[in-house]
């Protein structure tokens, strides 16, 4: 069993648990209640476009071990959207990453720009968590879904006025990731069976999409050089977490890697 396998069986606990102590209908009525969503696809740059960041609130990971333990997500969030962040990714897993959906509520009521939920899905009702929690767009993970379960999940987000974030690692993914339906797809530099980061991986891949879809390079982004060579690839979105966080100023990083 993989670190992917591991994670996506304690969800289906997780989810398990919450829906006991708050039904769906609850949960939906909330969701329904929640401001309405911001426009997360229209935030992101067109193919060719200038180069956008979506900057990530991430305490620790599975690959890195804590990254920054005493992390304020809401201090750290007003640096990105402050510095011109297109969107801002919150990590709402708490025994990988760290984060809560607490995080991302108190983002939500802290910054204006659009806001992914950052977990791994494997039922609507955490959509509607990230609904009700102000989130304007959820992450779903070609590698971890059946096809049925990703055409529902994508379905539900669009019934929810979520924004989807189809996430993908090679040419199959993402030609599932396509047939489904995604209108952005992230391409994940990073294995998330093995952890191994590669560019190359969004640099291959990027460029076989249709230009219509939005495309998002993932992971492993660290410098204005890689954000550069990500760029001279097509990429015209990336998705930053680690080197943010250990930044020591966060906000002249994500100028330096928009600027690239
Ligand atoms: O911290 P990095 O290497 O800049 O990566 C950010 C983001 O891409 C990464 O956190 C991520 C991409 N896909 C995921 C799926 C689940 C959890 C985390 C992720």
């Amino acid at each position: 069993m993989t670190v992917l396998d591991g994670i996506l069986a304690r969800k289906v606990d997780e989810v398990a648990a919450r829906r006991a102590a708050e039904p769906d209908a609850a949960l939906a009525a909330r969701a329904a209640a929640a401001p309405p969503p911001r426009g997360f696809e229209a935030a992101l740059s067109p193919r060719g476009g200038p180069l956008r960041v979506i900057a990530e609130v991430k305490r620790a990971s599975p690959s890195a071990g804590a990254i920054r333990a005493g992390l304020d997500a809401v201090a750290q969030a007003r640096r990105y959207a402050a510095a011109g962040a297109a969107a801002i990714s919150v990590l709402t897993d708490g025994p990988g990453f760290g984060g809560s959906l607490d995080d991302l509520m108190a983002v939500r009521a802290a910054v204006d720009v659009p806001l992914l939920r950052k977990d791994f899905v494997v039922d609507r009702y955490q959509l509607l968590e990230a609904r009700a929690a102000g989130a304007d767009a959820a992450l779903l993970i070609v590698a971890g879904l059946a096809q049925d379960d990703l055409r529902r999940l994508l379905d539900g987000c669009g019934e929810l006025g979520l924004a989807a974030l189809v996430e993908v690692h090679d040419d199959a993914e993402a030609e599932r990731a396509l047939a489904a339906g995604a209108r952005i797809v992230g391409v994940n530099n990073r294995n998330l069976h093995t952890f191994h980061v590669d560019l190359a991986t969004s640099e291959r891949i990027l460029p076989s999409l249709p230009a219509a879809v939005k495309g998002v390079a993932e992971s492993g982004v660290r410098t204005p050089e890689d954000a550069a060579r990500l760029r001279r690839a097509g990429a015209a979105n990336l998705l930053v977490g680690e080197a943010l966080v250990r930044a020591e100023d966060p906000a002249a990083l994500l100028r330096a890697l928009g600027e690239a």
